[in-house]
């Protein structure tokens, strides 16, 4: 098929030190063995496969306070902000599978590098929006947007393997949506930064269509900016999407999910998505594995204009007896 116009580049970070569990440094694996570059070729996109990152091995990385990996992670998502850069500067839309969701803060950095000033979708049960300091695990995949977030720089100590980064979001620029396990510290930075957020409340008050009208109104009122979509598996509903390392109930259906990328993808403003937290060994069964693997494709081809009506390529002609 010819494609589109879409030209994809695709990131795998192999990189679990964000979070406790082992097993979703697989995910970038599992995901391209369920035909995801396939599959986006098929309807229409040029893709460009930039393999895995390779991170280097930290030794010693103690705590610091409670914070864990705290080198590793420095490390990683500095390697990771660089690749995203380049693959931006080659003209694709970058998507970069993970990984846990510490990998969110050099993604947005490298895509901030290319891009300046950007917009954030940040679909996830949990805001990841603890400090070093508030937070309650010390795990950085909780504490991915305060990293980036320019009004939050202040509450981050001086961190080693850290000192790369420029704050690089605004919170007028960010828009959660599925959340429902949120720590109380990360509720009263929510509150106090007035960050617009879409809970599973509002998504069962609303409904998902008027929740993603009101997010396209509230990002692209005055500018429009390009669109970094960051996608936690378990925004869904573990029903749907259990091999992921902090399931919680009440989440979103599959079809909630794909419509919220059906919804991005019609904006023509997505310039970089994250597809983070499958982790194959936290699946009971095999069909556990491979329902969330294969809804974690099914999102990205959601991204990429795949439409459930069908698609065509638009120089389709029947063909002549
Ligand atoms: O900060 C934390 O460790 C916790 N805060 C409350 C939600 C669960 C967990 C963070 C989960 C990180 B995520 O969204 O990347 O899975
Ligand atoms: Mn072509
Ligand atoms: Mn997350
Ligand atoms: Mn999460």
């Amino acid at each position: 098929h010819h494609h589109q116009g879409r030209s994809v580049g695709i990131i795998g970070a192999p990189f679990c030190k964000g979070q406790p569990r082992g097993g979703v440094e697989r995910g970038p694996d599992v995901i391209r063995a369920a035909g995801l570059l396939h599959k986006l070729q098929e309807q229409g996109c040029a893709v460009k496969d930039y393999g895995n990152l390779v991170f280097e091995e930290v030794v010693d990385d103690e705590p610091i306070g409670r914070v864990k990996h705290v080198r590793a992670v420095g490390s990683a998502n500095q390697r990771l902000s660089e690749a995203v850069h380049a693959v931006k500067r080659d003209g694709h839309t970058s998507v970069m599978l993970g990984g846990d969701h510490s990998l969110a803060i050099g993604s947005i950095h490298g895509h901030s590098a290319a891009v300046g000033e950007l917009s954030v979708i940040w679909v996830d049960a949990h805001a990841d929006i603890n400090t070093p300091l508030t937070s309650p695990t010390g795990n950085i995949h909780g504490q991915s947007m305060s990293y980036v977030l320019r009004e939050l720089q202040s509450k981050i100590p001086v961190l080693p393997n850290f000192s790369w980064i420029r704050p690089c979001v605004s919170a007028k620029d960010l828009v959660y949506i599925g959340l429902r396990d949120v720590d109380p510290e990360e509720h009263y930075i929510l509150k106090l930064l007035g960050v617009k957020v879409f809970s599973m409340s509002e998504v069962d008050q609303l409904g998902i269509a008027r929740v993603m009208e009101e997010t396209c109104d509230y990002l692209f009122s005055k500018v429009k900016k390009p669109i970094h979509l960051s996608y936690d598996i378990d925004a869904i509903d573990p029903s749907v999407t259990p091999a992921t390392g902090t399931p919680v109930v009440g989440g979103l259906t599959y079809r909630e999910g794909v419509y919220i990328t059906e919804q991005v993808c019609q904006t023509g403003l997505l310039s970089a998505v994250d597809m983070v937290e499958v982790n194959p060994l936290r699946g009971q069964t095999e069909e556990e594995v491979q329902s969330t693997v294969s809804t974690a494709v099914d999102l990205l081809c959601g991204c990429f204009g795949r439409l459930r009506e069908g698609n065509h390529p638009s120089d389709y002609r029947l063909p002549e007896p």
